[in-house]
């Protein structure tokens, strides 16, 4: 049961479209995060998941409709300035995260604009690169990493925040499978409200609790995610990604 006081992001009839003449991406589109809630956003190519996140961090103004996170109805770039202090979002391109000359350097970046001693936020950043196997690379130069360690380089730039809410956008991208496990790891052991955009059923099935799926600009529950891995191993289609059309996964 949903209850409106645990809600950390609460959509209700909201459009997006992007300018000069866009589809329709977003139409009346309502969707409900709960505290604690842990979601996988599945759904094609194109089909606005990645908008969606950019909406929620204010990255993308909506036409219609009302947003609200944390309680509060967000609107102006002063409201989302708020908003960005306790939502993280891992972009789906890494390019799109990263800009110091050094890894440390990217990674420190948040804690230092927050006003933490540059000794404080070294060592949290130092802390954070280890949690996910990247220990000795922060002298690294950021654009010469291979795209599977800009991935990693880029969560740790989220994660280092401590954000309350994380919005993965295709999070395993490039990454091997031992790398894979790691973050599994590191999601599992994470106390805080996530959603994470993936076409890798397995991964979401072993980081989130609940499915759904973006269609025809609308978000659908889909029912608990380890129907997907219940799915994945029993079905006939294995891991080849398909979809049904009637009913639940
Ligand atoms: N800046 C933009 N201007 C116009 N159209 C855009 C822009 N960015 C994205 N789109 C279009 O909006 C639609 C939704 O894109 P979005 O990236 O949100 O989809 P997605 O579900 O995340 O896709 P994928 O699974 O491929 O990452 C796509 O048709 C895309 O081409």
């Amino acid at each position: 049961m949903v209850r409106e006081n645990n809600l950390i992001i609460h959509m209700q009839d909201v459009c997006f479209s992007y300018p000069y003449g866009g589809q329709t991406i977003l139409e009346n589109l309502n969707f409900k995060l709960q505290k604690g809630e842990k979601l996988g956003l599945i759904g094609h190519n194109g089909s606005g998941k990645t908008t969606f996140l950019h909406i929620i961090m204010g990255l993308l103004p909506v036409s219609a409709g009302i947003v609200r996170i944390l309680g509060n109805e967000v609107r102006t770039e002063k409201d989302f300035r708020v908003v960005r202090q306790k939502i993280g979002l891992l972009f789906q391109h890494a390019d799109d995260q990263l800009f110091s000359p050094t890894v440390l350097e990217d990674v420190a970046f948040g804690l230092l604009n927050l006003g933490k001693s540059p000794a404080e936020a070294r060592e949290l950043s130092l802390k954070t690169l280890e949690q996910l196997n990247l220990k000795g690379f922060e002298n690294r130069v950021t654009h010469k990493l291979s795209g599977g360690e800009k991935k990693l380089a880029s969560l740790a730039t989220v994660l280092v925040m401590q954000p309350r809410v994380l919005l993965l956008d295709e999070p395993t991208t490039g990454l091997d499978e031992a790398t894979k496990e790691r973050i599994i790891s590191v999601l599992n052991n994470l106390d805080i409200s996530y959603i994470i955009v993936s076409h890798e059923y397995d991964f979401l099935s072993r980081t989130t609790n609940d499915i759904c799926t973006m269609k025809d600009g609308q978000i659908i529950y889909n029912g608990d995610s380890s129907m997907l891995h219940t799915h994945y191993h029993s079905h006939k289609m294995g891991k080849v990604s398909h979809e049904h059309h009637n009913g639940p996964i």
